[in-house]
């Protein structure tokens, strides 16, 4: 995807735009957006006006005036129009793109007699069982019940280096359309057609599913109310003027009313929230809602998890070290025989490393042993054997309270050994077999690069981060060190996880959160901005209503500037627009009374030609401001790393001082042209 979004505004992008502002002059489209509807029904009565002046009474005024008047308003609406259209295209240029990945293939579908059978992809269903070989595209969203491959998922995420996934851990998930590059694997289809990820990708990036966030509603609802008292006003303008002998023309009554109306945040409103959304997706990730990404911009703590978010993931076991009184040899073997079963990637890197050590055992030797599979509440996994024995392994402080609760006793040693590995940021998995502790494995994962800088960028902005980790204390101590987090939460369930996001939430904190696992999906979903990271579990990227695909979780440092810079370039630009009344105001007034009231003179601080001028200048101005301001609709204001209420202050003072003077000198500047053109 990054590969075609980084493409510049073509030629192609700009007459397509320009084919669709027209398209959406379509009233019941611009029916959504009431000040523009206000306009768009002044334009209607210009154009009878230009056709037969006297319509709606007698009229001192040409066509020629009426047809000026039309065009202009014609042209507002067309520049608002156009700004949308602008802000769309990106997005249909990607899904385009996207389409073209989706192409019909077939898919080796498992029977229940165990055999294949090769059926077109649009037939799989959620629950299907099918088997993708070297070379072949995957057919169906899923995840791998069986087996390991690389996967290049360049269709997606744009990165041509392959990924690794596998089977029963965090890595498990993956995408219909991305390509299996090495080795085969088993998946279970996950999603039914037409709902896959590609699917949702598409609808995302075109803005199909667009729906207006509660902000963009609030700020309509407002505007809507402006537009509405400035009817009022200048329809009881019209029994004043008569009661001093002033006949107001309609067209000039309709021109004053749209350049008083904030038609330039009006116009440009759906554009600012657009192109916000595309510039998420510039970066890679894929936000399920306007409202997420509005909300990130308010983010006051971020919540993550420590392993495959904030370290790689790849939890290998290095080293097998016993406790007093146990040699290498016997806990390798009970290490071993706790592992055998499990499908973790943390259980097969134990296996095979055992193996490497020398110990060899019979895959049917375990046959009828019971499989105690791992669970992030229990944190241990292992097996209970025919004999009845059973081998555990897990978190320290798990598996002691499971020795202790055997009348088995803790290895004086123990914790020196479990503290050591924890201090080196590594995870200790204790071992036992019957009831006794025989040592610790060594689990080795590496911090992703580079977090530090971006914390304490986080920081900056007044953001806190936490880590909230299964591990156990010392471990998170260490890593949240080494990453430079905040603060941190160890040995959390996925219920303390929700915990610790619900504390914040009722301090009045907006929460981000960031994870990978199954474990983390409920914290996902209850956190305001949820960010799953593309690596990560079907169940994860479900919950979250953003996801990553590049798996980085300081992306949202990303998500939040663009998230403030909507925010603010919505306020900037509101500011702008209704600032800008003044200098209209100072225009139109005088124009419209000055022949009843000679007093008005002083009203006409421009010194403007004549009323006729006066008019058409400011509503001339009125348009073009729109055209002017689509490059900072869609680029959104200059963001700097400051706290979010000085920045909006610094804004509304820049757009608000800018507002009131640059209409006056825009003004002034259209009227001499006018009348040295003599069009007036
Ligand atoms: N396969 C396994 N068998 C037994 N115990 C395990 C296994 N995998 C992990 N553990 C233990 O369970 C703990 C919790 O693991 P889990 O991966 O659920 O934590 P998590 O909350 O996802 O961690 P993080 O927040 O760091 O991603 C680990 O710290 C480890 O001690
Ligand atoms: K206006
Ligand atoms: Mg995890």
């Amino acid at each position: 995807m990054a590969a075609t979004s980084k493409k510049l505004m073509t030629q192609e992008m700009l007459l397509q735009a320009g084919i669709d502002a027209i398209k959406k002059l379509n009233p019941v489209m611009m029916f959504r957006n009431p000040v523009m509807f206000i306009v768009e029904v002044g334009t209607f009565i210009t154009l009878l006006l230009t056709i037969a002046p006297d319509l709606f009474g007698s009229s001192t005024v040409g066509r020629g005036y009426n047809l000026a008047v039309f065009l202009i308003l014609l042209f507002t609406l067309l520049f608002a129009n156009f700004a949308e259209a602008m802000a769309e295209g990106r997005g249909k240029a990607q899904a385009e793109s996207l389409r073209s990945t989706k192409t019909e293939m077939t898919a080796r579908l498992e029977q229940k007699d165990g055999t294949t059978k090769e059926v077109p992809s649009t037939q799989l269903r959620k629950g299907d069982i099918i088997i993708v070989q070297t070379g072949e595209l995957i057919p169906a969203d899923g995840e791998i019940i069986a087996g390991l491959a690389s996967i290049d998922e360049s269709a997606i995420t744009g990165e041509s280096a392959p990924v690794i996934k596998e089977s029963g851990g965090d890595f498990s998930s993956v995408t219909g359309g991305t390509r299996v590059v090495s080795d085969a694997i088993t998946i279970r289809v996950m999603t039914d057609p037409g709902e896959s990820f590609l699917d949702r990708m598409i609808s995302l990036v075109e803005g199909a599913q667009r729906q207006k966030t509660p902000n963009e509603m609030a700020l309509t609802t407002l505007l809507a109310v402006l537009t509405l008292i400035f009817l009022i006003v200048i329809i009881t303008l019209v029994p004043m003027a008569s009661y001093l002998n002033v006949h107001l023309e309609l067209s000039t009554l309709i021109a004053l009313l749209v350049c008083l109306i904030p038609t330039t945040i009006g116009g440009l409103l759906s554009a600012i929230g657009i192109a916000g959304m595309d510039r998420v997706t510039q970066f890679n990730v894929l936000a399920m809602s306007g409202k997420a990404v509005e909300a990130a911009g308010d983010i006051d703590t971020l919540i993550l998890d420590k392993t495959g978010t904030i370290t790689y993931g790849n939890r290998m076991a290095a080293e097998f070290i016993p406790v007093q009184g146990i040699t290498e040899a016997d806990i390798t073997w009970v290490a071993l025989q706790a592992s055998v079963k499990d499908e973790t990637p943390e259980g097969r890197s134990i296996v095979e490393l055992a193996g490497k050590k020398g110990s060899v055992w019979k895959e049917d030797q375990y046959a009828s042993a019971e499989v105690i599979e791992f669970t992030a509440e229990t944190r241990m996994s292992g097996l209970n054997l025919a004999d009845g024995s059973e081998i555990r392994k897990g978190a320290v402080d798990a598996i002691c309270t499971y020795v202790l609760a055997h009348g088995g006793s803790i290895p004086s040693d123990l914790g020196d050994i479990s503290n050591r590995i924890a201090k080196a940021g590594g995870t200790p998995l204790a071992v036992a077999s019957v009831g006794k502790i025989y040592g610790i494995i060594y689990l080795k994962d590496t911090v992703k690069p580079g977090l530090k800088e971006r914390f304490a960028e986080m920081r900056e902005m007044g953001i806190k981060t936490i880590m909230c980790t299964g591990d156990n204390p010392l471990t998170a101590a260490t890593i949240a060190m080494e990453a430079g987090v905040d603060d941190f939460i160890a040995e959390a369930k996925p219920e303390d996880k929700i915990a610790a996001i619900l504390k914040e939430q009722q301090e009045g904190k907006l929460v981000a959160m960031t994870g990978d696992g199954t474990n983390d999906a409920p914290a996902l979903a209850q956190a305001d901005v949820g960010m799953a990271m593309n690596s990560g579990t079907m169940a994860a990227k479900e919950a979250a209503n953003m996801i990553d695909l590049d798996s980085d979780p300081t992306k949202l440092l990303s998500v939040v500037s663009i998230g403030k810079q909507l925010l603010i370039t919505r306020g900037a630009l509101t500011t702008f627009s209704i600032a800008n009344d003044i200098a209209k105001y100072f225009a139109i007034i005088p124009a419209m009374f000055i022949i009843a009231l000679p007093q008005l003179q002083s009203l006409n601080i421009m010194h403007l030609n004549s009323p006729a001028s006066a008019i058409l200048s400011a509503l001339i101005f009125n348009a073009i401001v729109i055209l002017l301001l689509i490059p900072i609709a869609m680029k959104g204001v200059k963001y700097r790393a400051m706290t979010a209420d000085r920045m909006l202050t610094r804004n509304v003072l820049i757009y608000g001082l800018g507002g009131v003077i640059v209409p006056f000198i825009g003004i002034k500047l259209i009227d001499v042209v006018l009348s040295s053109l003599h069009l007036v």
